[in-house]
């Protein structure tokens, strides 16, 4: 198993834009082939059945809600996951390191899930990390999509953190496409999409603070 499949100058530029921004979006941290594989298995995965109906909200109120939230998901975990997925979260703690190097944010652990969102599926907006409450405090997203055109929808929208209706970017779901944000700050929504959209999502935490 290859140690490290992140493109460390292309991180670097990203954590620049972090550092200014906040945020940051960058294609060709991981490699093309690392990608295609975990856009494989996540379909495959998908074609098992073994993607669950994702659900919104806190433990006593949990609800399925096809309204707010569409996709399928499944948590990575380390114990049980295929050699990718192992490879994937080794890749994850390469990274809390060096965000941990770079902006001192203590972060003690990761969660990472596959998400699929099928045609007609979207987010509407929301805030990772509502008030800055939770352990989340860097969100990730690393999309799958080997064939995505633009009519396919699926953008993600990013919005101000001051201004929850100005629209900051929209990013389109491509394979190997990387995000960044603070998980605290940014509401962001998930565009209708009009294929099935693949995706990494996953949050560094800080659960002692
Ligand atoms: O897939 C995306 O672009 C964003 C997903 C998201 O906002 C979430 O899972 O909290
Ligand atoms: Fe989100």
């Amino acid at each position: 198993m290859k140690q490290n499949q992140i493109n460390l100058t292309n991180l670097d530029r990203m954590f620049d834009d972090l550092a200014d921004h906040h945020w940051a979006v960058a294609s060709e941290v991981f490699s093309e082939d690392f990608c295609l594989a975990l856009a494989q298995e996540c379909q495959n995965l998908h074609s098992a059945g073994a993607l669950n109906k994702a659900s919104i909200g806190h433990s006593a109120t949990k609800t399925v809600n096809a309204e707010i939230r569409g996709d399928f998901t499944l948590w990575l975990e380390q114990d049980t996951g295929s050699d990718l997925q192992k490879q994937f979260l080794a890749q994850l703690e390469v990274l809390r390191q060096k965000l941990n190097e770079n902006f001192y944010l203590g972060l003690q652990r990761f969660e990472s899930h596959f998400a699929l969102y099928p045609p007609g599926g979207g987010y509407d907006k929301h805030i990772d990390n509502h008030r800055g409450s939770g352990a989340r405090r860097i969100t990730f997203i690393l999309y799958l999509n080997a064939h995505w055109q633009k009519g396919d929808g699926g953008e993600l929208s990013l919005y101000s953190p001051e201004d929850e209706n100005l629209l900051l970017a929209q990013v389109q779901p491509r394979l190997g496409t990387f995000v960044l944000f603070r998980s605290d700050l940014f509401p962001h929504q998930v565009e209708k999409s009009h294929s099935p959209r693949l995706s990494l999502t996953g949050w560094f935490r800080n659960d002692a603070s």
